[in-house]
């Protein structure tokens, strides 16, 4: 931990980006989603509606036609369907040893375009094909698969296991946990731990991939010009994402829907201070 430098709201907020009045719903950026399964179509609602809420010019959602309409039903401001897009989010809510020949295609189709890249649950074993800037956004047990470690080991000392795969895997690394801990190949660390208990709910992580999802979209620029801003727009997608959940919760149970709803006054107040 010791390494690690914390990752305030204030560094979050300069890390939104605010549309000017030149801008349209391309240059703003778009995003990207492959994410979820008939098996967790949830996952994908939830990243979709995440990312919308961060503020994005337009998400377009790649995945199975099932899903895309689950997704849709939610928020028909998502555009079904391939097309342009400036970053990618990939992976939550699907399991990558059942994954269809289709949605191992559209991934592949993804990653050959070398765009900044979100990497979550079921696409880890792509990091090596994603030469793209990439972040990958596991939890302790998914770490310790792509370590081929254990839980113990990366609990025993989370940073330095977020270190280690930084370094070696040489990508972007987001460990999540109660404090979660971004490691870049650069040396970058940074931490965060501004969410409450209550977020240990099952689609608290699908909505962080749609929050870091939009940031990286509306920064893609940012991150093809310097990719260590990737880890800083990891470590503020993990602040939005606590401090969400803090309004969310109240000091009470929460839902992933309430974080998400929360997201924009969560946003509005970090820029108003
Ligand atoms: N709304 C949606 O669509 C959502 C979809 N989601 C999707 O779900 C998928 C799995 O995600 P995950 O994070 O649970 O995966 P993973 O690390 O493999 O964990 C498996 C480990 O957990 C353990 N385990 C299971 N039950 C347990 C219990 N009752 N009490 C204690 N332990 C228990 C189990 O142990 P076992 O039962 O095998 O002994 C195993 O070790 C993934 O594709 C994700 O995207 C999620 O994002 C949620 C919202
Ligand atoms: N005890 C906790 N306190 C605060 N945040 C937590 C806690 N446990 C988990 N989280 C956060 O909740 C999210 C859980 O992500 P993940 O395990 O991928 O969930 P899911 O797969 O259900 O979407 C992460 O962002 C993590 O930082």
């Amino acid at each position: 931990m010791s390494d690690y430098t914390i990752w305030e709201p204030a560094d979050a907020a300069a890390h939104v980006r605010v549309p000017e009045p030149g801008d349209d719903k391309y240059s703003r950026g778009v995003l990207g989603v492959i994410t979820g399964s008939a098996q967790y179509p949830g996952a994908a609602v939830l990243g979709v509606e995440a990312a919308l809420r961060t503020g994005v010019g337009m998400v377009r959602y790649v995945g199975p036609k099932s899903v895309g309409r689950a997704v849709l039903a939610r928020r028909p401001e998502a555009v079904a369907g391939a097309g342009r897009v400036q970053a990618w989010l990939i992976g939550s809510g699907m399991d990558h040893a059942s994954r269809s020949a289709a949605t191992g295609d559209r991934m592949a189709e993804a990653l050959r375009q070398e765009l900044p890249t979100v990497l979550d649950g079921g696409a880890f074993d792509l990091y090596t094909r994603s030469h793209g800037p990439t972040v990958l956004t596991p939890h302790y047990r998914e770490l310790a698969r792509v370590l081929d470690s254990s839980v113990e080991e990366i609990a025993a000392d989370p940073g330095a296991a977020a270190a280690h795969a930084a370094d070696t895997l040489g990508v972007t690394v987001l460990l999540k946990g109660h404090t979660s801990y971004v490691a870049g190949p650069g040396g970058l660390r940074l931490a965060s731990s501004t969410a409450p208990s209550w977020l240990a709910t099952a689609g608290a992580g699908d909505a962080l991939g749609g929050i870091l999802g939009a940031l990286v979209a509306t920064h893609y620029e940012d991150i093809l010009a310097d990719p260590a801003v990737l880890g800083r727009l990891a470590a503020s997608a993990c602040v939005l994402h606590g401090l969400a959940a803090e309004r969310a919760s109240g000091g009470g149970p929460l839902t992933i829907l309430d974080l998400a709803a929360a997201i924009p006054a969560t946003i509005s107040d970090l820029l108003a201070h």
